[in-house]
């Protein structure tokens, strides 16, 4: 604060500074040209290098201490802010899988926002260098001219008072509303642009396959073409108001020379030439308000959105409760969960006893993978309660459920180090039970370097089903109590996969099993199946007795023979 305090007087003495300079001058000027005695011009020729000398000093502290003050500020915004999001954690806490967590479900903690976020905090320093500094400086700078002016001759203050009202008020506000819109425009205009760029680049391929690009170009083209007519019009609401400011400040100086003219014996040339640059001076000091206006409502939104992160209040900190080893029962007591249109999941009640292996099936979109996102805590449930080991699921049972979910990551890295993310001092020996399990053991001893082999960020050197088979074997070294596995095996050829997921229901040890998949073949070998649809239970029981009688289990078990071929 004390430095942008500093800065703050610095600049507006900069600014009188650069007043004084031109009322010294002027009246030097017009004192000289009446030829008088050197001595009676001396003091103003000192003042003029003087003040001279000053407003460049002072310009250059100001700039140092206020970016100074800026920089240090944002620097403590930081922190405060990472401080808030950090405290404030997700209504029903987060557990971290193994494989990462769902994107879009987060809020502040995915991607995009935080990054949003960043560039909020950021833009917050602008409207102490651009909006804050050059106010006070104004302010000053104008109070000034008018005392000068109204020493000189009174009611040239009055005249300049009513130009700096109108430049330093009336001016930004009308750019502020103008410049707001058009600011609407370009930005809406760019993001346009940015999808349809996107869709051009990414999907090139895609487009070139349908014969479409030449249609997605031209809809780019005319994205680019509306955001050139935003610019546009933004430059022109721009440059109105330069032009505005420019015209307020003429016609002030205009306004005070002839009221001067007209004054009488009262205010000689060298009066009128003091007020009329003092008045150029003090005018031209508050035009910069405009754009500072205009800049103030860009950052509004973001000083609004750092002001809600810093007065959430903290959650309350979570106890941990140490998670006992070997498996916990998963309970869900009439879960609904909503991403905002209709229910995924839509009054759940589901339990799991310890060690159970149950395989959850359903048409696509009936909301499994929802189903697993709430026993692993990854999407709050807006009503009843997931209960894991007794416990409400949150971030004060970490470790208690793990998995495989459907968007998990191969982060770049060796094949060993993405294995052991999940269990750092698992042994070889452990590391290579969980591979076989995985099938992985195979890829990894087809890979060039085995073990060592460096992986992309998103698996890439990857075929899709062994990067599959990577991310089970990480998710099966994890040994929870509770294991998700959203869809293990849907990569691999049909047997295959067919072979994982019989494996994964029958082989004993680890903890309690929640399985997602749409391979049905070996489901016969799972405790209980559970069959969801439009995000309700609709079916329950072992693989043979829901075949055998009719309802949903034994309609998928035909869709998939028939699209197998074998019905
Ligand atoms: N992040 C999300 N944002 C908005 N809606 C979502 C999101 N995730 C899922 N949904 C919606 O919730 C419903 C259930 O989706 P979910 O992914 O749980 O189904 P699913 O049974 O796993 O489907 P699939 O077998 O195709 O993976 C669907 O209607 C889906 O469109």
């Amino acid at each position: 604060m004390g430095r942008l305090v500093v800065a703050g007087l610095a600049g507006a003495a900069a600014e009188l500074c650069g007043l004084g300079l031109v009322a010294a001058a002027a009246w030097l000027i017009a004192r000289a040209a009446q030829q008088p005695e050197l001595a009676a011009l001396s003091v103003a020729i000192a003042a003029v290098r003087g003040l001279a000398l000053a407003k460049g000093s002072l310009r250059y502290v100001e700039r140092l201490v206020g970016h100074d003050a800026a920089l240090r500020a944002l620097a403590e915004l930081r922190g405060r802010v990472f401080d808030a999001l950090a405290a404030a954690r997700p209504p029903s806490g987060s557990v971290p899988t193994s494989a990462g967590g769902s994107a879009g479900r987060r809020e502040v903690r995915d991607g995009d926002a935080l990054m949003r976020m960043v560039s909020d905090v950021e833009a917050v320093q602008d409207v102490l260098l651009r909006c804050v500094l050059p106010a006070v400086a104004a302010v000053a700078c104008g109070a000034a001219g008018v005392v000068v002016c109204g020493l000189v001759w009174a009611p040239s203050a009055v005249v300049l008072a009513g130009g700096l009202l109108v430049a330093g008020v009336v001016v930004p506000v009308a750019a502020a509303a103008a410049g707001g819109r058009a600011a609407a425009r370009v930005a809406a205009g760019r993001q346009a642009l940015a999808v349809r760029a996107l869709d051009v680049l990414e999907g090139a391929a895609d487009l070139a396959m349908f014969g479409a690009s030449e249609r997605f170009a031209a809809r780019a083209g005319d994205a680019a073409g509306l955001l050139e007519r935003a610019e546009r019009s933004a430059a022109r609401v721009s440059a109105l108001v330069a032009g505005a400011g420019f015209v307020v400040q003429g016609a002030t100086v205009a306004v005070v020379l002839w009221g001067a003219s007209r004054a009488g014996a009262g205010v000689d040339e060298v009066d009128a030439a003091v007020l009329a640059l003092t008045a150029l001076v003090a005018v031209e000091s508050v035009l910069p308000l405009a754009a500072a206006a205009r800049r103030l409502l860009e950052v509004w939104p973001s000083m609004r959105r750092v002001g809600a992160i810093l007065a959430t209040p903290p959650s309350p900190v979570p106890v941990s409760v140490p998670v006992r080893r070997g498996p916990l029962e998963v309970e869900l007591l009439g879960v609904r969960v909503s991403y905002g249109a209709g229910w995924a999941l839509d009054g759940v009640d589901l339990r799991v006893g310890r060690g159970r292996r149950v395989a959850v099936v359903g048409a696509s979109g009936a909301g499994k993978s929802t189903l697993l996102a709430a026993v692993a805590g990854e999407v709050p449930a807006a009503s009843g309660a997931v209960l894991v080991g007794g416990r409400t699921v949150g971030r004060d049972m970490p470790g208690a459920v793990r998995g495989l979910m459907q968007d998990a990551h191969v982060f770049a890295g060796t094949v060993r180090a993405n294995l052991l993310l999940a269990c750092p001092d698992a042994d070889e020996e452990r590391l290579r039970a969980a591979a076989g399990r995985a099938r992985f053991l195979e890829v990894v001893e087809s890979l060039p370097e085995g073990w060592d082999t460096v992986v992309g960020a998103g698996g890439r050197g990857l075929s899709g089903g062994q990067r599959q088979r990577l991310l089970l074997a990480r998710a099966l070294l994890a040994d929870p109590p509770v294991l998700v596995l959203d869809e293990p095996a849907e990569a691999l050829d049909p047997a295959l996969a067919d072979a994982v997921v019989e494996d994964l229901l029958t082989r004993p040890g680890g903890g309690t099993l929640l399985l997602v998949t749409h391979r049905l073949a070996a489901l016969g070998a799972a405790d209980e199946v559970v069959v969801l649809d439009r995000g309700r239970v609709v079916q329950r029981g072992r693989h043979d007795d829901l075949l055998a009688a009719p309802g949903a289990y034994r309609d998928l078990w035909y869709a998939e023979a028939l699209a197998a071929g074998t019905a």
